[in-house]
């Protein structure tokens, strides 16, 4: 994580590369998100707008917005394409499953075409699922080959867990090997549901990775992945565009 850090609690789109930003609260953190999304869709005038979704309960609330009146009608669905960091292998209509909570969340509420949302595929075969959904993402970037200076997703969005994983790249597991595929499988030691999980190479392949990380719950993982001492999966995160973390000040401090 980048040393340098910014505080603002405004909304906007002006995070600078590599930046740490944080904002003053949950909800600042996710107009602040909402609006560089948009910022992101409007920007970009030509071809597909990726972005990789992240799970859990943090970006909830992100969601939320983006299905909301102030922003539903604003963004180009039909140009979004939403794809996820991870998934546990429950049928997505369970109360765990994250493409249940963003289903809920934002997709019920915006017109976005079908063929846009990207749901990583639930089977037992977790290798099998993999493949799928690797070979969906191959199908949208044209091609099998991760290729420097094209990136697979324009947005990559992140949560932290409080063990330090990201996506679900879990301390420990063999998917944080994982050089070649862009979509894998791991088990968690202490969380329910095998998870699928982009890998490094993929999350790599991007033009922003944005870490999404609030509350008091995370303010320690926040200081040790800052002091760098231990190896944790989400520190070893990079991209071949720009890094951002936006915290609100309860997992960020002053
Ligand atoms: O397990 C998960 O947790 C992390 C962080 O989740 P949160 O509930 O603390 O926000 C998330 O990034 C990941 O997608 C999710 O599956």
């Amino acid at each position: 994580m980048n040393d340098k850090v910014e505080n603002t609690g405004e909304k906007g789109h002006t995070a600078k590369t590599g930046y740490v930003l944080v904002v003053s609260d949950a909800n600042a953190q996710a107009d602040y998100l909402a609006s560089s999304i948009l910022h992101h869709a409007e920007e970009k005038k030509e071809g597909p707008l990726r972005i990789a979704l992240s799970g859990g309960s943090t970006p909830k609330r992100l969601y939320e917005l983006l299905g909301s009146e102030e922003y539903a009608n604003r963004i180009p669905w039909h140009r979004v394409h939403l794809f996820f960091g991870d998934e546990r292998l429950v049928p997505h209509t369970d109360e765990a499953s994250n493409f249940h909570m963003v289903k809920e969340a934002l997709l019920n509420h915006v017109d976005i075409p079908f063929r846009n949302v990207h749901p990583m595929p639930v089977l037992e075969d977790a290798e099998k699922a993999a493949a799928l959904y690797q070979a969906e993402l191959q199908a949208e970037y044209g091609s099998s080959e991760l290729q420097k200076g094209k990136p697979l997703f324009d947005i990559v969005l992140l949560g932290l867990g409080a063990d330090g994983h990201t996506a679900s790249l879990f301390p420990g597991t063999p998917v944080l090997q994982e050089k070649q595929k862009w979509v894998s499988w791991s088990v968690p030691s202490d969380a329910p549901h095998t998870r699928l999980t982009l890998t490094y190479p993929a999350i790599e392949s991007s033009r922003f990775v944005i870490f999404v990380v609030s509350g008091e719950s995370k303010t320690q993982i926040i200081r040790e992945v800052r002091d760098g001492d231990k190896p944790y999966p989400s520190a070893a995160i990079k991209t071949e565009g720009e890094l951002h973390w936006v915290l609100d000040k309860a997992a960020g401090g002053e």
